[in-house]
């Protein structure tokens, strides 16, 4: 007889109930331990978080910690740091760059550090032991690459040049924190007179705001460094008076350029006068000679000459030659290096003044007025070659047709003395000029044209 076969429906059954069972206890359990991992994770991201936004060791100055906002810029600039190469390898190479080589050295921070007069001063603080770091946004106003070889030249030097914009406050900041800077010799600015119709909002953005971004880190950070900048021979505008003092009024600029410089001095008295920051205006002529400005007049004849061009001299409405105090940039040098010797110390603490601070404005001109057509007189001179000139009335563009300084407080403070005249300078230039573009012209045996590397 056949045996009936067992009834296996309950095993199966209960044999499926555990195997579910277990499926349901695994899922559980992985589950379980992926919540553990995810919420370690968290933990871990806050405790870094919070860790990063008290605990991140000061890299300034007792002091700056004492002062609330400069500390609040301070952490979040830590966040930042990478955006602008920041970490230790930068801050070495800022420090490396700011420590000066002689007793009671300055430590100067240089903006425009790539342009001409900020890569010529960096280069002389340097020079005799002073610590510079430079501050440069490189921007393409004219050649960058002009303004790279300046950077590669002081980098022989070393003097290095943080590539950041003066409207960058946590930027700035991080300097203040990595470097008690005792001075700032402020010079980056949006120049050129005529341009100013072209781009009125670059010179509001960086005359204008990117001074005031400077002055309030400057105001903030303890010790406060006294402040050395660049106004300009264009103030005096429609003044009439000759020559020009800094008694005289500046409230008729003719430019664009022109307000923003006034603009900046005026500032400056807000910021001398309640925070005790001391200031002094440096109002330039002119400045010209080797590693110079390709936007000014010498320089693009000098290239127009050369090319065969026709150039444009300006005449005034009534026939007459403009003429300008041309200044020799070593002469402006060893003006702004006077001043800086001569800066008084901030007297500001904690957002306010304690006494009364320094403010100064000074001319720093040549003296002996030069009209545009012997200017190029001489260039034609020092190439050998005819200049095709196309003479103008000026243009209504901002220009005004003479300057001339009188710097008898400049003499009088600093020993400021003028020694250059535009011939001897004008012929450092061309020197300049033809080695720098690589450029052989006709030169007279008798002008020694030979091409040299720098002033
Ligand atoms: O002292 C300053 O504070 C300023 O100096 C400089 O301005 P300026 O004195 O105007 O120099 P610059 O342009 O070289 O013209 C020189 C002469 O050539 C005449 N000029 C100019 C162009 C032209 O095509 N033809 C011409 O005759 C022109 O009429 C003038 O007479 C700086 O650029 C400026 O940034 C600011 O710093």
């Amino acid at each position: 007889m056949m045996s009936s076969p067992p009834d296996t429906s309950k095993t199966i059954k209960l044999e499926r109930y555990n195997s579910y069972i277990r499926r349901v206890t695994s899922t559980k359990l992985l589950n379980a331990s992926s919540k553990i991992l995810f919420r370690t994770t968290l933990l871990i991201a806050l405790i870094l978080v919070f860790f990063f936004i008290f605990n991140y060791p000061p890299l300034s100055s007792p002091e700056n910690n004492n002062n609330h906002h400069h500390r609040q810029l301070h952490t979040r600039t830590n966040f930042l740091s990478s955006a602008f190469g920041g970490g230790a390898a930068w801050e070495k190479k800022v420090r490396q760059s700011s420590t000066p080589r002689r007793p009671n050295g300055m430590s100067v921070l240089v903006t425009g550090a790539a342009g001409f007069i900020g890569s010529h001063c960096s280069l002389a603080l340097k020079k005799r032991g002073d610590g510079v770091v430079g501050l440069d946004n490189f921007n393409s106003y004219y050649d960058p690459s002009l303004k790279r070889a300046r950077e590669a030249l002081l980098k022989q030097h070393q003097i290095y040049i943080v590539e950041g914009d003066l409207n960058d406050a946590l930027l700035l900041s991080k300097l203040f924190d990595v470097v008690p800077f005792t001075h700032i010799l402020h010079l980056a600015a949006q120049a050129g007179v005529r341009y100013a119709m072209q781009n009125p909002q670059s010179y509001i953005k960086s005359n204008i705001a990117g001074f005031v971004s400077l002055l309030e880190v400057a105001k903030s950070v303890k010790p406060q460094p006294a402040i050395v900048w660049a106004s300009s021979s264009s103030v005096y505008g429609l003044n009439t008076d000759n020559p020009f003092s800094e008694l005289h009024r500046t409230d008729q600029p003719a430019s664009l350029y022109a307000a923003t410089k006034k603009a900046g001095e005026e500032i400056a008295h807000t910021y001398n006068h309640i925070y005790g920051l001391s200031l002094t205006a440096l109002r330039f002529f002119t400045v010209y000679g080797p590693w110079g400005r390709p936007d000014m007049a010498y320089f693009f004849f000098t290239k127009d000459i050369l090319h065969g061009k026709t150039i444009d001299l300006y005449q005034t409405q009534d026939g007459k030659e403009v003429a300008r105090d041309f200044t020799y940039i070593d002469d402006i040098v060893k003006g702004c290096l006077g001043a800086l010797d001569t800066a008084e110390k901030s007297t500001g603490s904690g957002g306010k003044k304690r006494w009364p601070a320094q403010l100064r404005i000074y001319n720093l001109g040549n003296t002996s007025p030069v009209g545009v057509g012997k200017m190029v007189g001489i260039i034609e001179g020092l190439l050998s070659t005819k200049a095709k000139k196309h003479v103008i009335k000026m243009p209504s563009n901002g220009d005004v047709p003479y300057t001339h300084a009188n710097v008898t407080l400049a003499y009088k403070d600093f020993g400021y003395k003028p020694t250059t005249d535009l011939a001897s300078g004008l012929k450092k230039f061309v020197k300049w000029y033809v080695g720098y573009y690589g450029i052989q012209p006709r030169l007279k045996k008798e002008n020694h044209l030979q091409p040299q590397d720098s002033s």
